[in-house]
């Protein structure tokens, strides 16, 4: 066996999901290696988030698993997901309590020290700009959208996770918060912490990400190193040839095209 490459940290091992006949995700296979920042790209509807929800045990997948750090995720759930950091689609977060109590729930719930708990809490609603929301007794269920994104990425990095799946963290988020978890990101890394998000915008995948796959009819259509992918092109090329560009019909919209009165 080769020792060239490391261990991947976390790896998606031939998920594959059909819905009544739709194949949300086809043998969905994916290495993301120890210190890697992935991005997972692709049209609506390719199945990234229906990937990633099998992928961090949120989904049961007809066929294959995950793995984190080596532990089957399907297999040994409790130990895998101790490892993780899971910002999943449309979080159900616990409403009725403010950003700190969940917080503090969340971490609880997940046995960990009560001074690690609340030393983190104060930190995190700190960083991502919660604290003033905190201090007035601001409940989530009046969170803003952007807002709720940023708790629900508080309550994936209070456990200190090994490995982040963030499914469409910087959607809604402000330019300044998206340059705080842009930071927050790349110091994880840095630190042996390994990533995956899931975007649609290309340039934040070029700028932030390392690694890349293409996702398009369920199946992973390219995947390495952003350099690989790319080919000596924008990635925004890539993605458009190989998912495809539909033709513009002739007439379309054609009421919207003169609106003088
Ligand atoms: N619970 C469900 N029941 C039936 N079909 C589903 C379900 N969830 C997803 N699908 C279908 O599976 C396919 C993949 O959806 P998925 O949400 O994974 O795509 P996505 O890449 O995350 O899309 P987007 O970029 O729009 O968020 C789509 O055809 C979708 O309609």
């Amino acid at each position: 066996m080769s020792t060239d490459a490391p261990a991947p940290a976390f790896r998606l091992d031939r998920l594959t999901k059909d819905f009544s006949g739709t194949l949300a995700a086809d043998e969905v296979t994916l290495d993301v290696p120890p210190g890697s920042l992935t991005g997972l790209v692709g049209p609506n509807g390719a199945g990234k988030t229906t990937s990633l929800a099998m992928a961090v045990g949120l989904l049961r997948p007809d066929s294959g698993t995950s793995y984190v750090h080596g532990v089957d995720l399907w297999r040994e759930p409790d130990r895998a997901k101790a490892d993780l950091g899971v910002l999943p689609d449309g979080l159900a977060l616990p409403e009725r309590l403010t950003g700190g109590e969940l917080l503090r729930y969340w971490g609880l719930l997940r046995g960990m020290p009560e001074s690690d708990v609340a030393s983190r809490t104060t930190e995190l609603l700190e960083v991502l700009e919660l604290d003033a929301a905190e201090r007035r007794g601001v409940l989530v269920v009046e969170y803003s959208t952007g807002m709720r994104k940023k708790i629900g990425l508080a309550t994936a990095l209070l456990h200190a996770p090994k490995v982040l799946v963030l499914d469409e963290p910087f959607e809604a988020v402000d330019p300044v918060s998206a340059r705080v978890l842009r930071r927050i990101l790349r110091g994880f890394v840095a630190g042996g912490g390994s990533v995956v998000i899931s975007s649609h915008v290309m340039s934040l995948v070029e700028d932030l990400c390392d690694r890349v796959a293409i996702i398009a009819s369920g199946r992973v259509e390219v995947s390495g190193t952003l350099d690989e992918v790319r080919g000596g092109e924008d990635l925004e090329t890539v993605f458009v040839r190989l998912v495809g560009e539909r033709a513009a019909a002739e007439g379309e919209l054609s009421w919207l095209a003169d609106l003088s009165v």
